[in-house]
């Protein structure tokens, strides 16, 4: 069964991205979130996407239409039943996760393949929620979705390998370039970047060094685009907290050991860039501002 529509059940951040780009990659899009604020902010957040690809000549003024045109926004979880492909990229929670796969894999049509752009929860686990293993994977996008080029493909223990190829192919389609690895915490890219900037973080509660100083080191000595606590505030705090919660849970291992400090800015809401407030202050375009 080819794929021509894809729902996508978040639209944050990562939500939002995803629409955009399977969008542009000509599929019909369902996004689906709970509040009708998050749905026109992410359009909104699409459409600039689009000017600046526009702008820069990577696409004509007919894309930038057509794509939008693709897409179609709702508040209700049952207008996925006709989705081929499913994408949820919801609150980096098991619970929340948890209750929304029994929803959705109860609604979604029977060779629907479902996915989810989780960070670190195990597939296995969202699998069996979803009661349909074999067609459920991860498909793990980067932030910022239309800038970045990889999708991480996770199989679950129960994931037919007929999805790992839809997905794979469908990752394609969309101008990426999909990466297979196994359902271990974290996968490869959070066990990898999160430990990372969790010791940034330590290293600025410690006092070694300025937060300026310490991305500074990185951008500028390492080569990294952004330094480590710019880029947590850019994937949000409470996202960074979730993840090294998983890695220090699935490992039992106190490397893993979320920072203190890491973990008292999410109790004060400064999520970063979504919230205006992280380690930086931020306004109300996402531009940094202090
Ligand atoms: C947590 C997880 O599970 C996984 C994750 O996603 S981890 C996070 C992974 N992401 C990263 O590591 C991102 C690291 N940062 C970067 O690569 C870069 O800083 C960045 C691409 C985000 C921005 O690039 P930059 O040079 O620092 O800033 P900026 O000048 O604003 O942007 C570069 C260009 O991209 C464009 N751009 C930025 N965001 C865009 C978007 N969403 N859509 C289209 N164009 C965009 C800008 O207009 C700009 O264009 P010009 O060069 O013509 O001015
Ligand atoms: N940030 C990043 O850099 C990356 C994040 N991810 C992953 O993507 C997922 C989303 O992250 P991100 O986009 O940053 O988070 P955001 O907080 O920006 O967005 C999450 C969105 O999901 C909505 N939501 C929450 N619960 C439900 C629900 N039950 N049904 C429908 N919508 C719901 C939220 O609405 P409301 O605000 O109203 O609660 C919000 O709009 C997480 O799993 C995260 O780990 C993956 C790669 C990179």
């Amino acid at each position: 069964m080819e794929i021509r529509t894809v729902g996508v059940v978040g639209a944050g951040q990562m939500g939002s991205g995803i629409a955009q780009v399977a969008a542009q990659a000509g599929y019909g899009v369902v996004l689906v979130d709970v509040s009708e604020s998050v749905l026109e902010r992410a359009l909104s957040t699409i459409r600039r996407s689009l000017g600046k690809f526009l702008e820069k000549g990577r696409i004509t003024q007919e894309d930038h239409e057509a794509t939008l045109g693709r897409i179609r926004t709702s508040l209700r979880l049952e207008d996925l039943a006709e989705a081929d492909l499913i994408v949820e990229a919801i609150v980096e929670d098991e619970g929340a996760k948890r209750a929304l796969w029994e929803r959705l894999g109860a609604l979604a049509k029977g060779e629907a393949i479902l996915a989810s752009n989780t960070s670190s929860i195990p597939i296995t686990a969202l699998a069996r929620y979803s009661g349909a293993p074999e067609r459920f994977i991860g498909m793990h996008f980067f932030n910022p979705v239309p800038l970045m080029p990889l999708v991480e493909v996770i199989r679950g223990a129960l994931t037919a390998e007929a999805t790992r190829d839809r997905v794979v192919e469908a990752a394609r389609r969309m101008g990426k370039t999909p990466l297979e690895v196994q359902d271990y915490p974290g996968f490869v890219s959070n066990r990898l970047l999160m430990p990372m900037i969790n010791e940034a973080i330590e290293a600025l509660r410690e006092g070694v060094a300025t937060k300026e100083a310490i991305d500074g080191v990185m951008r500028l000595g390492m080569n990294h685009p952004m330094g480590p606590l710019e880029l947590a505030d850019f994937i949000g705090l409470d996202t960074c907290l979730a993840i090294m919660e998983v890695l220090h849970r699935g490992f039992g291992d106190d490397k893993y050991r979320p920072s203190p400090l890491l973990r008292r800015m999410v109790q004060a809401g400064l999520l970063g860039r979504k919230t205006g407030r992280g380690f930086y202050t931020y306004d109300e375009k996402g531009n940094k501002v202090g």
